[in-house]
Order: structure tokens, then sequence, then C-alpha cells
């Protein structure tokens, strides 16, 4: 985080950074446009003023699938990734199995019901995904029909997955802004994965707003449109998504509000809804009682030198973390050329951002209220080697 820092600690640019800002904010559900302000007291208590994304304007874009180069080479589209049996039974089963839970964003709940499940090991610790957002639901331990899903995405990727983010689009109405996954904690060279189950919604992937950086436009025109692609996602499928198509690409899902009669079978599957898992290799780790942090993205990057967890309230120096945290997620959204060593590879030991997840993870965690002091990473642990892969990646090191 020390490079971010040092951004935040110019006065002279508070337009870009309200700007990069309000990218970051955008990422988990809204095209918000209310002022963003950084004062980390401030910044999650905007109302938030949903402006659905563009999904008309995605109407003429070409529609690419399985036989498709997509994104920036490194990402595919595969089909029938779970047997027929499983394919059938998994959106009904995890109706019913998954803890259907409320994500809060800027004060206000993201267009989409959500759960997250993990591996969590014999001590408690757990993996840990960071991204803007108020308050996100508690880790769970993978359930029965999400672990078969699970297994059957490790049989295709070249490595194991430990974390999913689980999302319920109810109708055509729910959605996710384009946007980029915020990649701290996402184990260096592994793939991301999207599996789709029920009515198929269309992804876009859409180049970031720099890449026409180089273009001449003339005073007064607009400036050309923004490669992008239209992926339709169909029941039992699974987008792989590579690191580097995250990084010069955004990707959403647009609202489709089109009337029932133009939509076909695939799309008025399931009664409209449709269910995504997200899978990811996360190499950051929190212990049991969410007061350690130790991986990847941490400060600590071995679980021996753990550090503690720190918020945006711990003092001074919570705050000037918590908004280099919020301000490097910003620049991984609006960054084709996004430095991730430069930004990232220092670690940050932020948990939370606001007050209210503080306090309602609290309630959450195993043991009370066991915060330590704050945490900052030392200039040794900042110049310290990059984290190795987690134990659980030994064996599959060709893909890290
Ligand atoms: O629902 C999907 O397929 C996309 C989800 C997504 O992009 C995310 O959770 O970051
Ligand atoms: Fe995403």
């Amino acid at each position: 985080m020390r490079r971010a820092r040092a951004f935040l600690n110019s006065d002279s640019d508070w337009a870009l950074k309200r700007d990069v800002a309000v990218h970051a904010s955008n990422d988990l559900h809204d095209q918000a446009t209310n002022t963003y302000n950084l004062n980390m007291t401030t910044y999650d208590t905007g109302t938030p003023n949903s402006r659905p994304p563009r999904a008309l304007k995605n109407q003429n874009l070409a529609t690419l699938g399985v036989d498709d180069v997509l994104g920036a080479g490194d990402s595919r589209l595969v089909l029938d990734v779970l047997p027929p049996d499983l394919a059938e039974t998994a959106f009904a089963r995890m109706r019913e199995e998954v803890r259907w839970d409320t994500m809060f964003h800027r004060g206000g709940e993201v267009p989409r019901k959500v759960a997250v499940e993990g591996v969590i090991d014999e001590d408690g610790s757990f993996p840990i995904y960071r991204h803007p957002a108020d308050e996100s639901p508690a880790l769970l331990p993978f359930s029965a029909t999400v672990q078969r899903i699970r297994e059957h995405v490790q049989g295709i990727l070249a490595h194991p997955v430990n974390h999913v983010l689980i999302q319920h689009y109810r109708s055509g109405t729910d959605y996710i802004s384009e946007h980029s996954d915020k990649t701290i904690d996402v184990v260096r060279g592994t793939k991301i994965v999207n599996v789709s189950l029920g009515a198929q919604r269309t992804m876009t992937l859409r180049m970031k707003k720099d890449s026409l950086i180089n273009v001449n436009v003339q005073v007064g025109d607009k400036p050309p449109p923004r490669p992008a692609q239209r992926i339709p996602l169909p029941h039992n499928s699974m987008f792989v998504m590579g690191l580097e198509t995250n990084r010069r690409w955004l990707h959403g899902i647009g609202q489709d509000k089109r009337m029932l009669a133009l939509k076909d079978a695939a799309e008025l599957g399931n009664g409209g809804e449709r269910i995504s898992l997200t899978f990811r290799c996360i190499g950051t780790f929190l212990s049991a009682d969410q007061t350690q942090i130790w991986g990847q993205g941490a400060c600590a990057k071995t679980k021996e030198q753990a550090g503690a967890t720190l918020t945006g309230e711990d003092g001074e120096n919570g705050k000037k973390e918590a908004e280099a945290l919020i301000w490097a997620f910003g620049r991984e959204n609006a960054e084709s050329e996004f430095d991730w060593e430069g930004v990232y590879g220092a670690g940050s030991d932020v948990l939370h951002f606001s007050v209210k997840a503080k306090k309602t993870n609290r309630l959450k965690a195993a043991a009370g209220d066991t915060h330590q002091a704050p945490h900052y990473c030392t200039s040794t642990i900042i110049n310290g080697p990059v984290a190795a892969p987690p134990p659980f990646l030994q064996g599959f090191r060709d893909c890290v």
C-alpha cells in the first residue's frame, strides 16, 4: 500500500481521487452518481442512486461463445460443465442448502442475494477475498451441492479453488455493474471461474476506459466506443476468466428487462432466475476469530508472521490504510496496465472499511470482541519477498 498512500498524501488530485473512488464503489452493484468522499467516516453512507447498466446499448455487439478468443485471450467459455443429474438438480438444491444473505454497499443492498463459502482449516482459519463492500456475508463451509460443483470445476481447471461467492439473480432486473475483480487476494496466475445455473444471462466484457488513451479525438467529438464483447452464459456453463482479461477488461451482467415474448427458451429457463458461482483461488487467510491476517495480500506473507487485522477506524493510520486499499481497488478498475506488484505487492491488513461492517462481522465472528492493536506494514515487510504459493497449492505450481 506504500505507493497508494503516497498518492493520498498529495492534495493536488482530489477530483481524480473522487473519480477513481467512484470506480471502486461501482464494483459490486450500481452506477452510483452521487459524490463520493474518501473520508472514511462518510465514504459508505451515500444513498445509492442506482442507474441500471447499459443493457440495451449492448444489443448490437458481436455475440461470442465457446469457439471464440475472449477478452485478452486467456479466457474461455466451457459448456456442459456438470453431469446431467447434477445440472438438473443443482439449482433447486442450492436454493435450499445455501444460506442466502444480503450484501450492503454504500449503505444500500446490492441487487442480488449472495452467499460466501470456502475451505475452513482445522484451526478455523479461512480464505478472505477483499473487495469494496460495506458488509459481506460470513464465510461458511462448502455446502453439499456447491462442493460437488467445485469438484467438477477443479477437474477442468489446472488448480484448486478454495473460495466461492454465490449470487442469486432473482429476475432480469438483478445485475452486477461492469467491474474488474479485485485481485489483491487472488493467487497470481490462477483463473477466476463463473459457473452459471438457471436462466441464461449475458456477460459483457468491455475494455477499460484508458484503452482509448492513444486514440485521437477532435475536441468536441465523442470518443469511439470501447471494444466490447457479449458472451451469453447458458445454464451449466462456466466462464473461465484469466487475470490478464481481468486486468484489461471490465465485466458485468446487465439488466435484461425485455418483454418475455422477446426472450428465448434458455433466457426464460428457471422462471428467469439465475445462480452464479464465482470460484476463486485465494492466497490470503484470516484466523478463526478474524484478528490475524497473512498470505499473498497481507503484510505478513506467512502464517507464522501473521499480523493483526486493521479497520478504517483504527486511528489515523487505520484510516489511511483503509483509504489506500479503496484507492488501490479504484486503480484496478481504471488502469489497463495495473501494476499489481507496485500497488498490492506490499500487502494490506485492512479487513473492514466501515463501522457498520466491523460491528456486524464481529457479531458473526466465532469469538467476541478480540480485536487487537493496529498492525502496519513495516518497511522490511514491504520490501520483502512476494508470498510463496500457499500450501494447498503444492503440486499445482505450474499455474502460479
Ligand atoms: O454472476 C456472474 O457471473 C458474475 C459475477 C462477478 O463478476 C463477480 O462476482 O465478481
Ligand atoms: Fe466479477
